[in-house]
């Protein structure tokens, strides 16, 4: 039995064909295809399109962060989609979030298609503890983290978004059913750029990681099929 490849790939550019060159040259080597702001505010609903023939689940990671009125409305937009998993922030607020997974889910029913995952956004990959204080978290990321994690699993969504250095004590935290999507890897032979809080694939898999959103080692390698087959084997699939 071959296990389930838990790599989203994320297809962070403006560009359609890169998206349509890129899919086609990763399926096979990752799990699901994850398209962003960059590309959804240059090019909208439609540029999801060059992708669905490709088969794998589609991650549309909006960030939405707003009042519960308008985060329930932009939601129902997403789930008309038909995406597998979408993102909020949980600094939303629990309404925000309960107003949100109601909205997918009424409008998914409504049209006969699955329900997208909402996943919310705990604290940046991008910000390191110093940071973090600067816009007011108190005390350790770990417990600002594990607080909206439960805050978030209170208010009925899937799960959340949390750098592999957390994903212990959310899981901990959060029980087996909680689904963790962890963004921050970098492969030793990577580039880290602007994530602070990083590790390896194989390590944010063993502590508990159920989806691996892995975008410039993959996509800003000089062969990127040869560096998702590379995570593939160091992920033992
Ligand atoms: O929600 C996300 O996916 C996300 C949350 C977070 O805390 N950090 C984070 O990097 N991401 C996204 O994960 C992807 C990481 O890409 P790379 O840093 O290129 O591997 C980007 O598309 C980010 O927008």
């Amino acid at each position: 039995m071959t296990s389930v490849n838990p790599v989203f790939v994320s297809l962070d550019t403006t560009e359609p064909a890169r998206v349509a060159a890129w899919s086609h040259c990763l399926a096979g080597r990752v799990g699901g295809l994850k398209l962003g702001l960059e590309y959804f505010t240059a090019v909208g609903p439609a540029g999801l399109d060059v992708v669905r023939d490709v088969g794998l689940p589609l991650f549309l990671d909006l960030k939405l962060h707003d009042i519960p009125n308008t985060v329930a409305a932009a939601m129902r937009g997403v789930a008309r989609l038909g995406v597998a998993v979408t993102t909020l922030h949980a600094s939303g607020g629990a309404e925000m979030i309960r107003a949100a997974v109601g909205a997918a889910r009424d409008t998914a029913a409504g049209l006969g298609l699955a329900a997208p995952k909402v996943v919310a956004v705990t604290v940046l990959t991008s910000l390191d503890q110093q940071a973090a204080e600067a816009v007011g978290f108190a005390g350790p990321i770990e417990d600002q983290v594990r607080r909206l994690a439960r805050l978030t699993q209170e208010a009925g969504a899937d799960g959340v978004v949390c750098s592999p250095l957390e994903v212990a004590a959310v899981r901990a935290e959060c029980g087996p059913d909680f689904t963790l999507v962890v963004p921050g890897i970098r492969p030793s032979w990577s580039e880290v750029g602007d994530q602070k809080r990083v590790l390896g694939p194989a390590e944010a898999r063993a502590r508990g990681a159920d989806i691996l959103v892995i975008g410039r080692p993959i996509t800003a390698a000089a062969d990127p099929a040869d560096a998702a087959a590379r995570i593939q084997a160091e992920l033992g699939l």
